[in-house]
């Protein structure tokens, strides 16, 4: 029976991770969870899943819940994230949160010698480094959640690392593949809400749609693989049939497929080095789809990827200004603040408008963090 803590258990990743937990009852348990502000799922996963300790985003919330649950410890704040992901009875936090929020939570977890299970991308690309530090300083191990590198990882085992030519990273294009620049002009957040082959949170769906996804899961396969930059390559395959693949320097390739289905990727992590049955998965039927399409990306179409290939290269504190103005324009657009190329703009200002600072610290990392939202709020 394995323990788990789960940040982000109300969202797209956390009610899929719970979905594993309820498929197999003798082998997980949620000890732990975090949540937002959504406090009616909230209320629903407490009474099937009986959580130990429940952090949620405010302190009046924590008092409500604990009056209608008075055998469940609530707490709340940033400082609820972290006791969620220490939590001393978890084997395994699984990070789903959206965006850098998880950062101090995930080191703490790491200090605690906990197994990450991640999800929370924007972790890696605001301070990846110190993220894998803090791992191989404490012998921790990083389970991939996110699509691809799961695919990547499952595609490495039993291959050694120093063999790896390049990754091959697979992106879907997103909402808007097939509309022009000029298109984008006027697009509004339902269509670039409405993703062809995925269904997630609104923030990692808009991302998808500028292309900054396949910029930040570069800057997390760098970090996760150990691998340069120039040897991280990304191909449009609308279907998302191949996760990803591995070229080995004999030229030969290994590629994970499947369903585009989240549950799969995030039951390996939690099962990792085994597997388990999913039953509720769809199999995949190539003959049913007869068809699979590649083609090149286009970097002057899709600024947001080029943007993360050149902060990634430049490192210090450029991923951390690339992720947190991305994540300030991306909520200024769901909020109908921004436009949807202005996204991109602000991104691109915000990197500009920054003098990097090399090697940084924790303290570093999160003022730059905020000091970008405030810019970007500033210009906006
Ligand atoms: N969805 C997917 O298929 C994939 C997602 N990912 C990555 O996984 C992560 C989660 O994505 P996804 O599940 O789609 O996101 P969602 O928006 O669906 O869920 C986010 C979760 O985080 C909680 N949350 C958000 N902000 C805060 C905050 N400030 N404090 C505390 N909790 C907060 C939300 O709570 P509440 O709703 O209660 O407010 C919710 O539980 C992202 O980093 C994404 O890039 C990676 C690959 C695929
Ligand atoms: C499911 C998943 O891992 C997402 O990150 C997915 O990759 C989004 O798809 P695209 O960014 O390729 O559109
Ligand atoms: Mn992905």
């Amino acid at each position: 029976m394995k323990h788990i803590s789960l940040m982000g258990a109300t969202g797209s990743i956390g009610t899929q991770t719970l979905d594993i937990i309820k498929e197999h009852p003798s082998e997980f348990k949620l000890v732990a969870m975090s949540v937002g502000k959504n406090l009616e799922l909230t209320r629903k996963i407490i009474r099937d899943l009986k959580p130990e300790l429940v952090s949620v985003s405010e302190k009046s919330a924590a008092n409500d819940l604990k009056a209608e649950f008075p055998h469940i410890s609530f707490t709340y704040g940033e400082e609820g994230l972290t006791e969620v992901a220490v939590y001393h009875r978890a084997d395994i936090l699984v990070n789903a949160v959206s965006g850098s929020i998880g950062l101090t939570p995930t080191l703490n977890a790491i200090r605690e010698k906990k197994t990450i299970a991640i999800a929370n991308k924007e972790t890696l690309v605001t301070a990846g480094h110190l993220v894998m530090e803090e791992a191989k300083r404490n012998q921790v191990s990083l389970l991939p959640v996110d699509s691809e590198h799961s695919a990547i990882f499952q595609a490495l085992q039993g291959e050694k690392e120093k063999n790896i030519e390049r990754l091959i990273l697979t992106a879907s294009g997103g909402s808007f593949r097939d509309r022009t620049r000029e298109e984008l002009e006027s697009v509004t957040i339902e269509d670039a809400l409405n993703h062809p082959n995925w269904s997630m949170g609104a923030k990692i769906t808009i991302d998808s749609a500028t292309m900054m996804n396949k910029g930040l899961e570069v800057i997390e396969a760098h970090w996760l693989f150990s691998m340069a930059y120039d040897r991280i390559d990304v191909l449009l395959h609308k279907e998302s049939i191949i996760h990803s693949m591995i070229e080995f320097h004999d030229s030969s390739i290994i590629a994970q497929l499947g369903t585009p289905d989240m549950r799969v990727p995030i039951q390996y992590a939690l099962t990792y080095p085994d597997r388990l049955k999913l039953p509720s998965a769809k199999r995949l039927n190539l003959a049913e789809i007869g068809k699979l399409h590649f083609s090149m990306m286009d970097l002057d179409r899709f600024r947001c990827l080029k943007f993360a290939y050149e902060a990634g290269k430049a490192g210090g504190t450029m991923p951390t200004v690339l992720n947190a103005a991305n994540e300030a324009a991306v909520a200024a657009f769901l909020d109908g603040k921004a436009s949807f190329l202005q996204i991109e703009d602000l991104i691109e200002r915000a990197l500009s408008n920054h003098n990097n600072i090399s090697n940084p610290g924790l303290l570093e990392i999160q003022e730059v963090d905020l000091e970008t939202r405030k810019y970007v709020n500033s210009v906006l």
